[in-house]
């Protein structure tokens, strides 16, 4: 028997983590019509691959189809004939959306949170006008922990980007289905598979907290290898009675049945 190379042993160690994921986080269901948010960026391009391939199993069935968004006041010089070819090897179809904002109109708004905010809107209509019931975004679980840390360290907060997440007002879900992957396993996805890297132009990109975080998990890993496991698994190991805030109850005031 032929021996399996390095993408088909990486192919598989990925499937069987968004298996898992899809699986502890109910991320797909039987029926769903998924829109892939296709930025352009290695971890996207890995999503379409992966999803295009759970998508032959037989179980949850579902059906996906993939949108690139364009900001027409940004100059992103993505590809699209890739993208689409991409997209059309895992017999998704592909969809191309152009959009822009405003800096100038609201300054009281960053241009990084104005770009984010029209393109999920975007993300959103599309999702409706296609009648799709989920959105999928490529963020991995170096994007979840890094968000995490951000919230404690800049905004006074504990919370991230959850695997998850059900907006009832919307009737949408978006999902992460790359959220229990590692970074580094998508960069060597990439080079194996040679994705064409988008060049991505903005005129208002600058260091940022994440890539600051970003150096500060690399330092934490250092120190721990286990250290990403067990920042998961912190975030469903709560011990409320060991935190701030929790208050012991008054035993005078609990009614027992007697
Ligand atoms: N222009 C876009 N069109 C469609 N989806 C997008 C676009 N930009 C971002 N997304 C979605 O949002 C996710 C997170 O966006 P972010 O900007 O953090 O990623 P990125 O750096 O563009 O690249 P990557 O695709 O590698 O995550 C993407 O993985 C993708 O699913």
């Amino acid at each position: 028997m032929a021996e399996k190379s390095e993408k088909d042993l990486l192919l598989y160690h990925l499937d069987r983590k968004i298996k898992k994921a899809i699986e502890s986080y109910r991320l797909i269901e039987n029926g769903d019509r998924i829109l892939i948010g296709l930025s352009g960026g290695k971890d996207s391009i890995a999503l379409v691959e992966l999803l295009g391939k759970r998508m032959k199993i037989f179980s949850p069935r579902f059906t996906a189809i993939a949108v690139h968004i364009r900001m027409k006041n940004i100059s992103y010089k993505s590809d699209t004939s890739y993208l689409k070819k991409h997209c059309e090897q895992s017999d998704i179809p592909f969809l191309e959306y152009t959009t822009e904002f405003d800096p100038e109109n609201d300054k009281r708004k960053s241009p990084c949170f104005l770009c984010s905010w029209y393109r999920r809107k975007a993300m959103f209509s599309i999702a409706k006008e296609q009648q799709c019931n989920k959105i999928a975004l490529g963020h991995h679980q170096d994007d979840i922990i890094q968000t995490l840390l951000m919230n404690m360290a800049f905004q006074g907060s504990f919370g991230t980007m959850p695997p998850r997440l059900s907006m009832s007002k919307f009737k949408m879900t978006l999902i992460r289905p790359l959220c229990l992957i590692e970074e580094k396993d998508l960069l060597r996805l990439s080079q194996l598979s040679g994705y064409v890297k988008q060049e991505k132009v903005c005129p208002y990109e600058k260091s940022s907290n994440r890539t600051e975080m970003k150096e500060v998990l690399r330092n934490l890993e250092k120190i721990s290898p286990q250290v990403r496991n067990h920042i998961w698994n912190s975030m469903t190991h709560i011990q409320p009675e060991y935190l701030p805030g929790f208050i012991e109850p008054d035993p005078s005031k609990i009614k027992t049945d007697s």
